[in-house]
């Protein structure tokens, strides 16, 4: 599957964010998005993700593509535990399917959290249950917004291994601010500037 990423512009109030972006990517690699803040990264996601419209230019997708995303705010149901915040996406109450979240989640964060309310998570623990529910709901394009904030280095090593894991056949597009991330994901990098 191919994305291509045309002549894209943005503007918000005569402020010129998106200046003809162009760019192509591929399923089965990993992108890192870079550029400063207020460089459109996020913007860029939005426009992908249909919350926002571009001024012009067009992102060619086939139309049944389901893009998944771990936005800069972590967005879980707080008062419920990282297992409940992944079962909640799909019909259905049963002990497999909490099996198989209980499984992903061990992946990423330390087995006594995974039954406790979010709320009393740490947010690099938060930011992990995000990250896990990105990767259990089924996708062909994920896009990660500062994923890793909040991550010690050795966390955050843990956490790009399982997500090159999961993600092999997909196209996942991840902005970060740490220009180390590109080669530690073995990604490639996309720069707005
Ligand atoms: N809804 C909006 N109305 C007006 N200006 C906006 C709006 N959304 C974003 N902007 C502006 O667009 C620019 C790009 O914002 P965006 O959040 O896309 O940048 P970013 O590269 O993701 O930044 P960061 O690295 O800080 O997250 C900023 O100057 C921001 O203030």
């Amino acid at each position: 599957m191919e994305l291509n990423v045309a002549h894209l512009n943005l503007s918000f109030q005569g402020l010129k964010v998106l200046s003809d972006v162009n760019f192509s990517l591929h399923s089965g690699s990993v992108y890192c998005l870079m550029g400063p803040s207020g460089s459109g990264k996020t913007s860029f996601f939005k426009i992908l993700l249909g919350i926002l419209e571009a001024d012009s230019g067009l992102i060619e997708a086939p139309s049944d593509l389901k893009i998944v995303a771990v936005f800069q705010e972590d967005r879980l149901c707080e008062e419920f535990s990282p297992i409940e915040n992944l079962t909640m996406t799909v019909p259905g109450h049963s002990k497999e399917l909490q099996k198989r979240a209980r499984e992903v989640l061990l992946n990423l964060l330390p087995r006594e959290s995974l039954t406790r309310p979010v709320s009393t998570l740490s947010g690099g623990m938060k930011r992990r249950v995000a990250i896990g529910r990105a990767l259990w709901v089924p996708s062909d394009v994920i896009v990660m917004d500062e994923p890793f904030t909040g991550l010690d280095h050795e966390t955050k090593k843990n956490v790009m291994s399982y997500i090159k894991e999961c993600t092999k056949d997909k196209l996942v597009i991840i902005s970060t601010h740490q220009s180390e991330d590109a080669s530690l994901l073995n990604g490639t990098l996309i720069s707005l500037s």
